[in-house]
């Protein structure tokens, strides 16, 4: 193991999908990269790339490292001193997955090091309770869209492969959101009747994905539990919602947490240019400036590169290959 490199692709995810708080999620083809290998200095090292990325811990409490760690002691296996190398285009805190596909990306990339004795099911558990719900590390896991349940110990699954003409434009505003502040505006209790709203919408949207009745999309897309208390942190979502599907939007929807918002669109959709234009002036309206992606669905979860023989990380001359030499042809920056 001394001399195993291990490289982790993992992707971005959009969570909730509208009615489906804390269950429903769907991977996105935006993505981060983890290396990790024993350290041969006997401390430990870190190199991050990528927007925001220079500002995370780059010690022992940085979450790669800690999460790593509880894949080891789950084993049985002390690896204390690590390498880690990072890359993300996943922008940090906008409600696209970032701290989930660092996780996933963490648990997978450490399983492997030590020759992969945890299934897929138990990163899964491992995952769920480290994020606190199911919903964003179930997509970056499995890929695809993931329909999820958690009772606080135990989460289960089903994996719904995605219509081959979705797609998704995302919006994502300049300024950063944390999970925890937007589950702060939440109530700690609802009514019945948006309850019943909410199953009903959220089942319509599961049955809608998994048929591929792409029109069903903008009548399952409502939300009663989370997006409506979460209006007042993102100035001009309200009126997206109402109004992206006059855009040609199949549904639109806040992406996880926000602030990042998620429009589902119809590859052969002819009104996609002013669709972009519609979310971006809207958001500019309320004086937000925000980056607009086209994404597509990712249907798989983590692909997994393990290099034995630390000759991998030098070239012919002697010069180290970093992370980013490796994915160059790969990364959107
Ligand atoms: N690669 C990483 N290494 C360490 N911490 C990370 C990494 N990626 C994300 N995080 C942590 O997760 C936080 C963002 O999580 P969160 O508020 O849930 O937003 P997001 O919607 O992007 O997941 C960051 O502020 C950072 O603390
Ligand atoms: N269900 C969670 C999803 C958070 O996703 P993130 O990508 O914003 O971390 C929530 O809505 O709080």
């Amino acid at each position: 193991m001394k001399d195993r490199k291990v490289i982790v692709k993992v992707p971005a995810s959009t969570a909730n999908l509208g009615p489906g708080f804390d269950t429903l999620g769907m991977a996105l083809s935006l993505y981060a990269w983890i290396e990790m290998s024993e350290s041969v200095t006997g401390e430990t090292t870190f190199q991050l790339y990528g927007d925001g990325m220079e500002g995370l811990p780059q010690d022992k409490s940085n979450l790669i490292y800690k999460v790593a760690q509880l894949v080891f002691e789950e084993a049985g296996v002390a690896v204390p001193e690590l390498h880690i190398a990072m890359y993300s285009d996943i922008p940090l805190t906008r409600g696209l997955g970032s701290s989930a596909s660092a996780i996933v990306g963490a648990l997978v990339a450490a399983n492997a090091l030590i020759g992969s004795p945890h299934s897929d099911d138990k990163l899964f558990q491992m995952a769920t309770e480290l994020e606190g719900h199911p919903d964003n590390v179930g997509a970056s896991l499995f890929g695809g869209i993931v329909v999820s349940a958690w009772d606080g110990s135990e989460a289960q699954h089903v994996r719904i492969e995605p219509h081959n003409r979705l797609e998704t434009l995302v919006a994502i505003p300049a300024f950063q959101l944390s999970t925890e502040k937007a589950r702060h505006a939440l109530p700690s209790q609802i009514s019945m009747a948006d309850a019943v709203f909410n199953v009903g919408r959220s089942s319509l949207l599961v049955a809608a994905l998994a048929s591929g009745e792409l029109g069903l999309i903008r009548h399952a897309m409502q939300d009663r539990l989370h997006q409506p208390y979460r209006a007042a942190l993102i100035p001009g979502m309200v009126e997206i919602l109402e109004r992206a599907a006059d855009f040609g939007a199949l549904g639109a929807a806040l992406s996880g947490a926000g602030p990042t918002l998620i429009a589902f669109v119809d590859t052969e959709s002819q009104g996609k240019a002013a669709l972009q234009q519609f979310l971006k002036a809207t958001l500019a309206k309320e004086g937000i400036d925000a980056e607009t992606l086209w994404l597509s669905p990712c249907t798989s979860g983590p692909v997994v590169t393990v290099e034995e023989g630390s000759a991998g990380s030098q070239t012919e001359t002697g010069e180290t290959v970093t992370l980013l030499d490796r994915i160059k042809g790969e990364i959107k920056a």
